[in-house]
């Protein structure tokens, strides 16, 4: 019998949520990968959905948002005052994606010099990165290959999700919003990171980019443990996918490049 309450009817998502800009997407398609789909149906998706929980983990400069950014997600609220995040703080995020329980362990990381040290020893076995800075500050944009080098590690680049997300989208002007949006679809295509723009004061895009975090990591994770039953099986391997846009086939090829 299971202990936990029920999964929030907020955090059930039934289709795969659409990316911020297909310029700078880990995957551009409309629909779960069939597999996935069917995996779930039949209720044959292993460890995922019984005992694992994914890890994520949230980095990028002092006080750029991380900490809002989580807040608005999980707890509706926004400080305007800035507490610095001191080491780490975690918090737990039940889904239910595509009927199937699926957890997400958000942890947020100090962007201050002085703990960065603390906080660099929880970047460890991560699933996905969300590397954040502020859109109303270009030297946090380009700190983030920084952040991707030193979060990489502690990672293994070919099977982590990157996203690089740009915060305080209410601060910026429209016009100073499309020169930075620029070169944060280039450094994401560079990183091979998934490119979103958000405010936590305002919420905009907060949920939509959170359900998208879920759902690509839960996809992910179904397709390897599909590889992981089928590969034991004798001549019989699961061909997870040879379309070009799907990260989950070209991972491996495309992240190589991207702490050199
Ligand atoms: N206008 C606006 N302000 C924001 C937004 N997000 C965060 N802030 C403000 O920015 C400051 C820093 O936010 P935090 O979330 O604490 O920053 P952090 O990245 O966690 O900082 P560290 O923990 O030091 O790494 C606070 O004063 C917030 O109120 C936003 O979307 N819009
Ligand atoms: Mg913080």
């Amino acid at each position: 019998m299971s202990v936990l309450p029920p999964v929030r009817k907020d955090r059930i998502i039934g289709q795969l949520p659409k990316c911020f800009n297909r310029g700078a997407a880990l995957n551009t398609e409309n629909e779960f990968h069939s597999k996935v789909k069917t995996a779930c149906q039949q209720q044959r998706t292993g460890t995922v959905g019984r005992f694992k929980i994914s890890k994520v983990i949230v980095v990028g400069d002092l006080a750029v948002g991380k900490t809002c950014l989580i807040n608005r997600f999980c707890k509706d609220v926004f400080d305007k005052n800035y507490k610095a995040t001191i080491g780490v703080d975690f918090e737990m995020e039940r889904f239910e994606v595509l009927g199937v329980p699926f957890s997400l362990q958000l942890w947020d990381t100090a962007g201050q010099e002085r703990f960065k040290c603390i906080a660099s020893t929880y970047y460890r076995g991560a699933q996905a990165v969300i590397i954040v800075f502020d859109l109303t500050d270009v030297a946090s944009l380009e700190h983030t290959r920084q952040w991707l080098e030193d979060a990489m590690k502690e990672n293994d680049p070919t099977s982590v999700l990157l996203f690089l997300v740009g915060t305080k989208k209410d601060l910026s002007s429209p016009a100073q919003y499309s020169l930075i949006e620029q070169d944060a679809i280039k450094i994401a295509d560079q990183m091979k990171a998934e490119y979103w723009a958000l405010s936590a004061l305002s919420g905009e895009n907060v949920r939509d980019f959170f359900f998208r975090v879920a759902s690509l990591t839960f996809e992910a994770n179904v397709l390897a443990e599909l590889e992981k039953s089928g590969s034991r099986r004798i001549g019989e391997v699961v061909q997870i996918s040879s379309n070009s846009n799907n990260l989950y086939a070209t991972s491996k090829k495309k992240q190589s490049n991207c702490c050199q």
